[in-house]
């Protein structure tokens, strides 16, 4: 049974990840893992042959960075990702496990976007707006897959999506330390399912969506390239759904 974290050993073990003596990674380093993982636990779920246009909605803190690397990674899987990115700041999907009380703006209109939205999200870490220890409740949006991140957060206990856990980063010391039950990592794989859907794998999604597709391969092109404001965002959705493509998307939030 993978062990369920709560907000204060989350916070905990990012803190000795980074710390000299325990995984003694930068900060970058370990969002470079971590984007990678998230954008692995996408391709594993919505295959870019059928969902080629991706809308990342980044936030303000680290996950937010997660969401850059992600991106970078998407395109280079084949997808045409497009960000969302309404306060941009110098280290940087919307919130992590340092969410807490109500979504303040410009956050608030985007939490009611995805609540209102039919087409797939993919949240990561902790859905955005859901309590980290006590999960949704608040009656928010629920993703239709989730990717937690070294160990699920309490709040995700009840989630009945597709689960994926990312965090091969986690050295055995600070998996000991914290008493965390992870599962391996066989082979290569950058992420483990913790639960699977019938829906997982493209099992057909019932409309068709699309996104604009910039051409992202530096961090400079890439947020010249993002959407800042509420109305582009709605604007890239009403685009989208007028295309006949006949292919869907997956949204994302970080
Ligand atoms: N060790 C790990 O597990 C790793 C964690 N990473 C990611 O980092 C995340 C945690 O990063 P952070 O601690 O920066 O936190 P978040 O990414 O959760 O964001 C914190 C930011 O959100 C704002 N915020 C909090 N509550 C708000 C509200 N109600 N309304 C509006 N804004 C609000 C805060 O002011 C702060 O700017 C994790 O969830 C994960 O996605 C990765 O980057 C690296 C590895």
């Amino acid at each position: 049974m993978t062990t369920l974290i709560s907000q204060e050993t989350a916070q905990d073990i990012d803190q000795w990840l980074m710390d000299p003596s325990g995984g003694a990674f930068s900060i970058d380093q370990l969002m470079e893992l971590a984007g990678l993982a998230c954008a692995t636990a996408l391709q594993k779920t919505y295959q870019p042959c059928t969902h080629p246009k991706v809308l990342i909605c980044a936030g303000p803190g680290n996950q937010g960075g997660d969401g850059l690397v992600a991106a970078r990674h998407l395109w280079h899987f084949g997808y045409q990702p497009t960000l969302f990115y309404p306060k941009q700041t110098d280290k940087d999907l919307l919130f992590g496990f340092s969410f807490h009380g109500e979504p303040r703006p410009p956050f608030d209109a985007v939490i009611n976007a995805l609540n209102e939205t039919t087409k797939p999200i993919l949240s990561v870490d902790i859905p955005s707006a859901w309590d980290v220890e006590k999960g949704n409740v608040s009656g928010t949006f629920t993703p239709d897959s989730l990717i937690s991140l070294t160990a699920p957060k309490l709040g995700s206990k009840s989630f009945k999506g597709t689960h994926w856990l990312g965090g091969r980063f986690v050295p055995p010391h600070i998996a000991q330390r914290f008493k965390l039950d992870l599962p391996d990592y066989p082979g290569s794989e950058q992420v483990r399912v913790l639960k699977e859907t019938a829906r997982t794998y493209d099992q057909g999604w019932p409309t068709a969506y699309g996104m604009h597709s910039p051409w992202i391969s530096t961090q400079k092109g890439f947020a010249s390239r993002s959407t800042t404001s509420l109305e582009d965002m709605h604007r890239l959705d009403s685009e989208s759904n007028s295309e006949s493509d006949g292919k869907s998307d997956a949204r994302r939030n970080l």
